[in-house]
């Protein structure tokens, strides 16, 4: 059957009334008659450069674009911000008009080209123009086929691949679908290329399967000839394992012929709840009525029909080479789908797990789980939501779908004791039939099903293990599991993330996590290791729905003191850090936030990854702080009075409270330092407010500050921080004066010798002080922690069974560290770390180190600055 004629008839784009008026207000082309002709040419904002654009191919850097509108918008409550400060005309023209961009030129326009709300050019670079008619379908049809690389509010952009076409034929669409629509919403007609290389692309994706069955794993095809391909690989061939003849088991019904309809509801919808009270089915869900246009096509209920002719071939692969095999698969453009017929599923045993009847999952939440149970089966594959908005809630309602055993592994202790509790609030599952697996709870669970949770580094720890931890390890590789739910994707070690993939008989896999991007490069793996994008949520909907705070972002720039900044200047140790992250008037904006902030009503969380400027700040400003090295007694006391003292309203943390950390009652983030330009970090320190209680409250926004010195190397990796938060569409707004600051009664630092007093010490700070949170907890609060981290609920972050390694030194570019070059994570290095040790001893021997602050050149500083501290004194 043919789901296009639906669409097709539903996107009259001929009859339609075109744009909104609000489509002149960005006018990234200059349109003449509204008939066929060449693509437009030109697209900045600035006379001048319109002209010398027009001679040139249009090409749209929207990076420009969203700079452009994060400095010009305006934000009255907290200071004046200076337009254009940064991005004069000309850059902001140039930016539009970047090496990078999308060449439209050369294509003919449709006549009805204004009704249309896509550019696309022949590489599967596609812009979306938000404020268009069909918009809303189209960004449900590009979510779906393609990456989004950036959506700010008025132009989005996506990005064709190989891989987003196999995520979008996982979930049931078809090529010519894929063409058709994109075709039909394109201002322009499809490129031949692009066309070509759709099809291309997407031809033998689905020929291939690879299904568990009786704890063995078979690849399998009704094409034959895929088959013998496979069979003849070089890699794939010897990972066949041929058994003696009668060995071999059926396979239970599993994996046969085509996709099923989905005669079932997920767990925790309007259907189910029909279904359950005996209403039946029938009734559409919600979502359906919605998807009319564009749903009938990507939606999930216009499945093909069953073929049961078609004869199912197929060949058992070692269990052990899997990831070979599946990477292999990969490579040779014939991607092994993974499917799992959790309800045909004989072998395994049911767990008896439904929802809660109190739990309401989300509009979101079930549309996000409509795509891995579309077609009655559980696909593996990746779910991408916001900080805050209920990733949990959406792994629980997976389990309780496919109601089988299922093993969930998450990043820390305290995400194990999350998660249970969470199991436990919103599903009916008994505590007998859940268990956790960390240092301290080595439990299985009794009966034939149930959920265990652990961590990675549990999981993938390889030293030897105490005999309890040995005896369930051998529990949860003995099973099949019908369900593993992996939470936080993109924080994984990649090789810990193998070794946990890898080391289980699971037949399906579901990742979970708001930020897809990593400081490694091993993002794609994940493609293979776990499965297909299968949603993403656009952050600014769920904001504009309520299911997460509206917040108002601001970077702060703070002028280094003449002091600060000479020293800054002169310094080319890590020392810099201190300089930057302590500078005097950074310590003021601080100060005055919280000052502004707290009599707003709000409860602020101050964020610094260098423990020692945490302390600096706390103490100066006599508040409450947490960091690795606190104990957890102390910690639970603070968090506690942080949500119920009404006196307590700022706390501070370093980068131990990222995540795990959840309090609903904060409404302002300050970040007065940070880990270089880690766009994860950004991302989940947002998250710590995007879950405000208040968040429905009329006029509610929470606010995000960056606090940043000036001409100092924090404002590159501020910008670059920010890149991934752009891209949901946040703007950040640059605030270059703080109103009143110099009236703040008891301001800190106010006289220039206080401030020397202050330089002096941070000159004074040992080396240890430089370095960030975990760092320097390792140095003084280490043993520290690892005594707090007995059990579960300890500790905020990392911990002995953390899955989050201790933080090591190792070296590498600061740009890399940064998640420059689209990194976001990058793996220890041992070698590395033995070599800095050498070089550092090395160093000390010549006296060429800093460390200690023995070095000569810092000698002769301190002395400087003593002269000067002297100086000001007397003239003061
Ligand atoms: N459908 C729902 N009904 C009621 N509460 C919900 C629902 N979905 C999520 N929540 C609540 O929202 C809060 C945030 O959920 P959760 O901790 O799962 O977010 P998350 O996406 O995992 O965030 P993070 O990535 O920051 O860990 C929790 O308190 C959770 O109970």
């Amino acid at each position: 059957m043919s789901r296009s004629p639906s669409l097709a008839s539903s996107l009259d784009f001929a009859q339609s009334s075109g744009g909104s008026g609000s489509e002149e207000e960005y006018t990234p082309v200059r349109r003449k008659a509204p008939t066929a002709r060449k693509a437009p040419a030109a697209t900045a904002g600035k006379k001048g450069k319109k002209e010398k654009a027009a001679a040139g191919p249009l090409k749209i850097n929207l990076s420009a674009l969203r700079r452009a509108q994060a400095v010009t918008s305006a934000h009255p409550a907290e200071g004046p911000i200076e337009d254009d400060e940064e991005f004069g005309e000309g850059e902001f023209a140039d930016g539009l008009i970047g090496a990078r961009g999308v060449d439209l030129s050369g294509l003919e326009l449709k006549a009805d080209h204004a009704a249309r709300p896509l550019w696309v050019d022949e590489h599967g670079n596609i812009i979306l123009e938000a404020f268009a008619a069909f918009a809303q379908q189209a960004q449900e049809f590009l979510i779906a086929i393609a990456e989004p690389v950036s959506r700010p509010s008025l132009i989005h952009e996506y990005k064709i691949s190989k891989p987003s076409l196999h995520a979008a034929m996982s979930v049931g669409l078809e090529t010519k679908d894929i063409i058709e629509v994109l075709s039909r919403l394109s201002k322009t007609p499809l490129p031949q290329r692009l066309i070509s290389r759709i099809e291309d692309w997407t031809s033998s994706y689905g020929k291939i399967r690879l299904v568990l069955k009786h704890n063995r794993y078979h690849l399998e095809s009704t094409v034959p000839d895929f088959l013998r391909t496979l069979l003849n690989d070089e890699v794939i061939g010897p990972c066949r394992i041929v058994r003696a003849e009668g060995e071999e088991t059926g396979d239970g019904g599993l994996m046969r012929g085509n996709v099923p309809r989905r005669d079932f509801a997920i767990e925790g919808t309007d259907e189910a709840r029909r279904r359950k009270e005996g209403e039946g089915p029938g009734v559409p869900q919600r979502g359906r009525e919605r998807d009319d246009v564009i749903g009938a096509v990507i939606g999930i209920e216009e499945n093909d029909e069953i073929d049961e002719d078609d004869a199912v071939h197929s060949f058992e692969v070692s269990a052990e080479k899997m990831e070979d095999v599946r990477r292999r698969c990969k490579d040779i453009d014939l991607p092994a789908l993974e499917e799992y017929d959790f309800r045909n599923d004989t072998q395994n045993p049911n767990l008896d797990i439904q929802l809660k009847p109190m739990t309401v999952i989300r509009p979101y939440q079930e549309t996000s789980l409509a795509k891995m149970f579309g077609n009655g089966r559980a696909r593996s594959g990746i779910i991408v939501l916001p900080c805050g908005a209920g990733k949990t809630l959406v792994g629980i309602t997976a389990a309780c779908t496919i109601k089988k055993s299922a093993l969930v592994l998450c990043t820390s202790a305290v995400s194990v004791a999350q998660w249970k509790q969470q199991f436990l609030h919103f599903s009916n599952i008994s505590e007998r039939q859940i268990c956790t697996f960390t240092q301290g709870d080595k439990e299985v669970f009794s009966g034939p099903a149930g959920v265990v949770i652990s961590t990675y580094s549990m999981i993938a720890h390889t030293g030897k293990r105490a005999h309890d931890a040995e005896k369930v390890m051998q529990f949860l590789r003995s099973r099949e599991w019908g369900f593993l739910l992996l939470d936080e994707v993109h924080v994984v070690p990649a090789e810990m993330f193998r070794k946990c993939v890898n080391g289980f008989k699971v037949h399906a896999k579901l990742g979970l996590t708001a930020t897809l991007v990593r400081e490694d490069d091993k993002i794609s793996d994940l493609g293979y290791l776990i499965g297909p994008k299968l949603y993403e949520a656009n952050w600014m909907d769920l904001a504009k729905n309520g299911h997460i705070a509206t917040v108002q972002c601001a970077e702060v720039w703070c002028p280094m003191t003449p002091e600060f900044y000479a020293e800054y200047l002169r310094t080319k140790s890590r020392k810099r850090i201190l300089l930057h992250a302590l500078n005097p008037n950074k310590f003021q904006a601080c100060q005055y936030l919280i000052h502004y902030h707290e009599s707003r009503g709000d409860k602020i969380i101050v964020f610094s990854d260098n423990v020692f400027a945490l302390e600096a700040y706390a103490k100066k400003l006599g508040k409450s702080y947490i960091h690795g090295g606190t104990p957890e007694g102390e910690r639970l006391r603070i968090l506690s009075r942080f949500q119920h003292d009404p006196q307590l309203n700022t706390i501070f943390l370093s980068k131990v409270g990222d995540t795990s950390i959840d309090l609903p009652e904060a409404t302002c983030l300050i970040q007065i330092s940070s880990h270089f330009g880690s766009r994860r970090q950004e991302a989940q320190r947002l998250g710590r407010i995007l879950r405000a209680k208040r968040r429905n409250d009329d006029g509610f926004n929470a606010f995000f500050y960056s606090l940043v010195s000036k001409d100092t190397q924090e404002m590159w990796y501020s910008s670059k921080r920010q890149g991934f938060l752009i891209d949901q569409g946040y703007a950040f707004k640059v605030i270059t004066e703080l109103h009143g600051l110099d009236q703040l009664p008891d301001l800190v630092f106010p006289t220039k010798a206080q401030q020397i007093s202050l330089l002096e010490e941070v000159l004074n700070a040992s080396g240890e002080m430089e370095e960030t949170a975990d760092h320097y907890s390792k140095f003084t609060g280490g043993k520290h922690q690892h005594k707090a981290s007995k059990g579960p609920g300890r500790g905020l972050g990392a911990t002995a069974d953390s899955g989050v390694q201790p933080a090591q030194r190792f070296n590498a570019r600061l740009e890399e560290l940064s998640g420059g070059h689209n990194l976001s994570y990058r793996e220890q290095n041992k070698s590395v770390n033995r070599e800095m040790l050498r070089e550092d001893r090395a160093n000390k021997k010549n006296g060429t180190s800093g460390q200690g602050g023995s070095h000569a050149v810092f000698k002769k500083r301190r002395v400087e600055v003593s002269a000067a501290k002297k100086r000001a004194a007397e003239g003061s």
